[in-house]
């Protein structure tokens, strides 16, 4: 039985090759409160294990949920809550089998319904619908509108993440959606004050 929740400030940690200026900023979003933090270094050659186990230390310590991205080894290597898988990352089945009952699987749905349904039947513990506004960090992501958001919330019963594009100026309406966590990267870490750009999102809530 998974009692790990999905909701407020869901950071997800942008592209480094430093581990110790990473943890710097990672500490700084949990200390503003991020309930969940994501592993997401698209970096080649960085230190991965040791960036993400710094980063699982600190989600413990702060009693904060740790996700990886894109990479179930890696996951269960740092003893991760659970993972994110897009549609290039493999299926839910492999990953339940792998990680067993008790981590999370999250899913990106992009702008498909029909996508959550299908991935919430085969045992997704949260469901990602973006980008709901354009991205500077993934500008060619595919958009979904925020009435999707509206519509999920009627028919899903896993939590709903948004992700894409989303600042201080339009999370209330992604909220107002419908949507239990914000999935944010550049408004959180490309900010001069990490903790207070946090502490705002998660007042949201
Ligand atoms: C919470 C959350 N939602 C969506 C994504 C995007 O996943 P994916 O489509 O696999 O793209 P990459 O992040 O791997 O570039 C995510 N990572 N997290
Ligand atoms: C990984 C990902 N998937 C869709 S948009 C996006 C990037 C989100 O980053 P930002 O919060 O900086 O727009
Ligand atoms: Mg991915």
């Amino acid at each position: 039985m998974k009692t790990i929740s999905i909701n407020g400030l869901y950071a997800i940690t942008p592209d480094s090759d430093d581990r110790d200026a990473l943890l710097r900023k990672v500490e700084a979003g949990l200390t503003g409160g991020a309930r969940v933090i994501q592993y997401r270094n698209k970096t080649e050659g960085a230190p991965h294990l040791e960036m993400a186990k710094g980063i699982a230390a600190l989600c413990r310590q702060f009693n904060a949920v740790f996700i990886v991205n894109d990479d179930v080894e890696l996951a269960l290597q740092t003893d991760a809550d659970g993972v994110h898988l897009g549609r290039d990352d493999g299926d839910i089945a492999p990953a339940r089998s792998s990680l067993g009952a008790g981590r999370i699987i999250g899913v990106s749905c992009y702008g498909s319904l029909a996508r959550a349904l299908e991935a919430q039947a085969a045992g997704a513990d949260y469901v990602a619908f973006g980008s709901m506004f354009p991205s500077s960090t993934k500008p060619q992501a595919p958009h979904a509108p925020l009435s999707l958001l509206t519509e999920a919330r009627q028919v899903l019963q896993v939590p709903i993440v948004a992700i894409g594009g989303i600042t201080l100026h339009n999370a209330p309406q992604v909220v107002d959606a419908g949507a239990d966590a914000v999935a944010v990267i550049s408004a959180v870490f490309d900010t001069p004050d990490i903790a207070q750009a946090a502490q705002a999102f998660s007042n949201l809530f």
